[in-house]
């Protein structure tokens, strides 16, 4: 099991986790996805329903639902959507207990980068935590990426969260990006850490998936 955040909302988290879901579908392993909690409709849990072809309900994949593409902590405000911290563990605890053990491998999602709050002062992070689960950071490949990616790093280290890699998922193309090798490398030497894929678009990517499994 793997939990994918990533650096930003929007930075490629389900676009990475779809082209990673079917490479391990291709490799014979029964893969399946939890959505802990999404805000701003079902996008993500409907994409990789689709992707990877799940019988799973809805409300299964993505246990936690908000309307308002807010931060969850707001869109809750927003949507007087009264729920306890622990009522919102515990859904999600359920949805995870029943999808792995109904599948080889599951892929998590989170919403958003690691620091943005759930409810009050629980973070992405502490969910990560929660469901004691490793993960992949998804980082951009151009300028600001190296801040973005060592901070998210430095964060879930200090929670003794496992890092597994980084996937450079490339919005921007690469032709566009002075010395985006030499950003690679800073990322990989400064943090420590591999990176283990890039993506440049869902036909064409390079994913080392034995870093995962
Ligand atoms: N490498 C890429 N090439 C082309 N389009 C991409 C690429 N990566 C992501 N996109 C597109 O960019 C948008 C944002 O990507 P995505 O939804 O995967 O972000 P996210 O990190 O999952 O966001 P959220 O935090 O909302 O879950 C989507 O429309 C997606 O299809
Ligand atoms: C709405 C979006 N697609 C995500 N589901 C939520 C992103 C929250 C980001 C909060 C923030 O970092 O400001
Ligand atoms: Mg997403």
């Amino acid at each position: 099991m793997i939990f994918i955040t990533g650096t930003d909302t929007g930075v490629g988290k389900t676009y990475v986790s779809s082209i990673l879901g079917n490479i391990l579908k291709e490799k014979g392993i029964n893969v399946g996805y939890l959505k802990p909690i999404e805000s701003g409709g079902r996008e993500d849990t409907i994409t990789l329903k689709n992707t990877l072809n799940l019988k799973d309900d809805l409300d299964l994949i993505n246990p936690i639902n908000l309307k308002n593409p807010l931060c969850p902590n707001i869109a809750f405000e927003v949507e007087n959507y009264n729920i306890s911290l622990e009522e919102i563990k515990n859904r999600i605890k359920n949805s995870f207990n029943i999808l792995k053990n109904k599948y080889n491998f599951l892929i998590v999602e989170g919403a958003g980068g690691v620091c943005v709050p759930i409810k009050d002062n629980f973070l992405m992070s502490d969910l990560i935590k929660f469901l004691e689960l490793p993960t992949i950071i998804v980082s951009r490949p151009n300028l600001g990426t190296i801040n973005h990616t060592l901070l998210t790093i430095e964060h879930l280290r200090n929670k003794n969260i496992s890092v597994k890699g980084v996937i450079i998922n490339c919005i921007t193309d690469l032709g566009d990006i002075p010395y985006y090798e030499k950003t690679f490398k800073t990322i990989e030497k400064c943090g420590d850490i591999d990176i283990i894929g890039i993506v440049k678009n869902k036909d064409k990517y390079d994913i080392n998936v034995k870093k995962i499994l």
